[in-house]
């Protein structure tokens, strides 16, 4: 065993394992899956098409595709047990993040098949029953918290369009189930960013899908990865609410909290705008065109020059990321803000499970050191002496 006293705080650039599934360039913002360019599956495929790739190693032919999908479908009901516990949870106003994360959990009590978890086969069929389950419990959730009865899925619907009818009662139309579907490709995958790496660590264990998953939800809802969408938004409310100029508002807010970040800017990996964020700044300037209220886009974009014309973040590699613009869209599509990081994950469970298949082919514990930097040769004195 070759050991490095060299510390890789935050494993940054760190090499920990190969993937096939996505690689960026964050150089340039190009991010591929499966060697197909992001911006080409986000005009031309579906969800489900997506899922299929990461999981499968291919985009499906018709056949394919209609055997992955109704495969689906027949897995998208949640069990009345989790329905009456996710009611307990909204009677006890927890947010929607955190009712998924518990949600997820409860999941594996209705999935009967209690094979070994080192069967890729048996991993394979959990991951796909928890993503068809997910929009399901996601938009039962929002129900029951306002007090409204849960949808059962619609069989001839597909992921995106059957959470915003499950969410809203009604068949969505095209431009919305279109606008939907495009932020679950685009947030189906990205390397190996911390709530998939958290997953793969789960994983590694030989843990099963539902530990990896639920694991997954809890590192995408912190305020540094998931969680930044629907602070964006809530940034965006606060201005609103003052009648504040954006630019001077952020200005204010950096001048007054050391260390303010804003939120949705900035990347680890990209040192220029990240590509999604470019694919939803346009669909949120097409919605909110066509809806005739413009004015959380044209935040985002005053912010955005100024960060970019003015304070020169750009020329420092900090630009915005994916959680920029999402919420202009979600908001469009009248999702409540508490469920965008909910959202993000319920698309990105297919990049967990993916890396999680992949990883188990080959699989190695996930186990690295600390440097410790406690006392030595502490003298231990008995409880009743110290
Ligand atoms: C889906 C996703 O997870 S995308 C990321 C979502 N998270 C956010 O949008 C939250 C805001 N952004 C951030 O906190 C960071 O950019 C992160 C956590 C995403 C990446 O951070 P790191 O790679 O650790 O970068 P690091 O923290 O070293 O920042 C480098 C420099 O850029 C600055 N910086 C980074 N992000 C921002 C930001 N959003 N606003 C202002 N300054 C920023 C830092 O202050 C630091 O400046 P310094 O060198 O003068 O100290
Ligand atoms: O890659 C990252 O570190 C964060 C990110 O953008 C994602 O997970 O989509």
């Amino acid at each position: 065993m070759s050991e490095s006293e060299e510390l890789h705080k935050g494993l940054e650039g760190m090499l920990v394992a190969e993937s096939a599934l996505s690689y960026i360039d964050g150089s340039v913002g190009k991010l591929v899956y499966r060697g197909y360019d992001i911006e080409e599956l986000a005009r031309n495929a579906s969800y489900e098409e997506v899922l299929h790739l990461l999981w499968h190693g291919h985009l499906p032919d018709a056949g394919e595709f209609d055997a992955f999908t109704g495969a689906i479908t027949e897995e998208q009901s949640v069990d009345d047990t989790v329905l009456e516990a996710l009611a307990g949870l909204a009677a006890a106003d927890e947010s929607p993040m955190a009712a998924l994360r518990s949600g997820v959990s409860m999941l594996s009590a209705s999935d009967s098949d209690d094979a070994d978890p080192r069967d890729p086969e048996a991993a394979l069929a959990k991951g796909r029953r928890i993503t068809a389950k997910l929009p399901t419990l996601l938009a039962a959730y929002d129900r029951l918290r306002r007090g409204e009865d849960t949808i059962e899925p619609h069989a001839d619907l597909s992921l995106a369009a059957n959470f915003l009818y499950m969410l809203t009662g009604e068949e969505p139309d095209d431009a919305a189930t279109e606008a939907m579907d495009q932020a679950l490709v685009l947030h189906a995958d990205h390397g190996l960013n911390a709530s998939t790496f958290t997953a793969m660590v789960v994983a590694s264990t030989f843990a099963d899908m539902y530990s990896a998953v639920t694991a997954g939800v809890g590192a995408l809802s912190g305020p540094l990865h998931g969680g930044a969408n629907q602070d964006v938004m809530e940034l965006f409310f606060e201005i609103e609410a003052q009648g504040a100029d954006p630019v001077e508002y952020v200005t204010t807010k950096q001048g007054d909290e050391d260390g303010w970040r804003v939120p949705g800017y900035g990347h680890r990996v990209y040192e220029v705008k990240d590509p999604r964020a470019r694919i939803l700044e346009q669909r949120g300037k097409e919605l909110t065109a066509a809806s005739g209220d413009t004015s959380y886009y044209d935040y985002a974009k005053a912010i955005e020059r100024f960060f970019t014309e003015e304070k020169g973040l750009a020329e420092r590699g900090i630009a915005p990321n994916v959680d920029f613009f999402s919420g202009t869209v979600y908001h469009q599509l009248g999702i409540p803000v508490d469920m965008y990081t909910p959202i993000f994950a319920m698309s990105r469970a297919g990049g967990w499970i993916g890396h999680v298949l992949e990883y188990q082919e080959d699989n190695r514990l996930i186990r690295p050191r600390g440097r410790y930097v406690g006392p030595e040769d502490s003298e231990f004195v008995p409880l009743d002496e110290r």
